[in-house]
């Protein structure tokens, strides 16, 4: 059993009095930025001029610079700007800056296993991922919880890499819930894993193509809505909170005799086989060739596909079944 980090494994003092620049305020580094001030951290936001973000920073209270400027006086850099993107402003903007003795940190990665970004050896370079979104990572935190974290040392020039990577996670909320040590190389080809076959792609897939199959067979819209896309959260809410135990626990021995005899009949040998090629896709470079290929060539394959998707009837039904639900209506960043 791997060994899991709460607050009180932390020596809080290798980070406490720094100055920590967030490169970045969208989903993870608005939730770092204000986890981190709220634990008494130092924080500066680094953006680019004419950034969108940059008054919704201002607005939360936040110092908010150029990216050279708030590298510079920086103790660490936490670069949570897109993974597509980073090779190229670090080079022009983070890495000319950097403090000697200073540490550079990413929530991802990505761009350091695929030898996107080289750093000097005379810096500790870490990684603290939180294992969920950034809005989530700022509501749980905001609640009194936390979202887990992984982390992991590439360069230890300090000595002290470890502590101070722990710290950051402790300062983000993720020692209230558990942190676990990981490498470069693990974190980014569980991630992608994770993200492709089953949190975003797999789920996702799988929900469309129930709303399809209903809908197809002539049900309602609305019911097939309910039925595949709104009634998950519900679902998985309760597998969250108490295992797969809680959720069958919750619902109807038909059901649970139903997700015991459908489900193998949907997850085949021929999906765990695909499910082998995506991880193998992802562990030989492929996948991220493609995908900073695809950046490179202006993204028009990506943006047809967030269009389609978008446009789907499920997201249309959705969206006007989700209008009469008030309470769904989060204010976020
Ligand atoms: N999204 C998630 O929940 C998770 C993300 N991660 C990792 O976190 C990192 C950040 O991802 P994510 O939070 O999703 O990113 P987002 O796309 O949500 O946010 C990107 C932020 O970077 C800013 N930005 C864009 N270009 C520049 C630039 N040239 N200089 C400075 N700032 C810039 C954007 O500003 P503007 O909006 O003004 O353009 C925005 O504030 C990635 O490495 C990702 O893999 C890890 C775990 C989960
Ligand atoms: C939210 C998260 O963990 C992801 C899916 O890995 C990501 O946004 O990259
Ligand atoms: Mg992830
Ligand atoms: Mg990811």
């Amino acid at each position: 059993m791997a060994k899991v980090y709460y607050d009180q494994d932390v020596n809080w003092d290798a980070i406490s009095g720094k100055k920590v620049a967030i490169i970045g305020y969208g989903s993870q580094g608005h939730a770092h930025a204000l986890n981190l001030k709220e634990s008494g951290i130092d924080i500066t936001v680094g953006l680019y001029a004419g950034s969108k973000s940059a008054q919704k920073a201002k607005d939360a209270g936040l110092k908010v610079a150029e990216v050279a400027d708030a590298v510079k006086d920086a103790d660490i850099t936490m670069i949570l700007i897109p993974d597509e993107i980073q090779a190229k402003i670090y080079k022009t903007e983070i890495a000319p800056n950097l403090k000697a003795g200073s540490a550079l940190a990413f929530a991802h990665g990505f761009n350091i296993h695929f030898q996107q970004i080289q750093p000097p050896e005379d810096i500790d370079v870490f990684m603290v991922a939180p294992k969920g979104p950034g809005h989530l990572v700022r509501r749980t935190f905001a609640e009194g919880g936390g979202v887990p974290d992984i982390f992991a040392v590439y360069q230890d020039a300090s000595g002290k890499a470890w502590d101070i990577a722990l710290a950051y996670a402790r300062g983000i909320g993720g020692t209230r819930s558990g942190v676990i040590k990981t490498t470069f190389q693990e974190e980014t080809e569980t991630d992608l894993f994770g993200e492709q076959a089953v949190l975003c792609g797999g789920i996702t897939h799988l929900i469309t193509a129930g709303f399809e199959t209903l809908v197809k067979a002539g049900y309602q819209p609305e019911i097939a809505y309910f039925e595949c896309f709104h009634e998950m959260k519900l679902i998985v809410d309760l597998m969250y909170e108490g295992g797969m135990a809680k959720m069958r626990h919750s619902i109807s021995d038909t059901a649970e005799y139903g997700d015991y005899t459908a489900g193998p009949r949907l997850v085949t040998d021929k999906t765990k086989k695909e499910m082998e090629n995506i991880l193998t896709d992802i562990q030989d470079g492929s996948f991220a060739t493609k995908w900073l290929t695809e950046n490179k060539a202006g993204r028009a394959q990506f943006y047809a596909m967030r269009r389609r998707h978008a446009e789907h009837q499920i997201e249309e039904v959705g969206g006007k079944l989700r209008k009469m639900m008030s309470w769904l209506d989060k204010k976020e960043n």
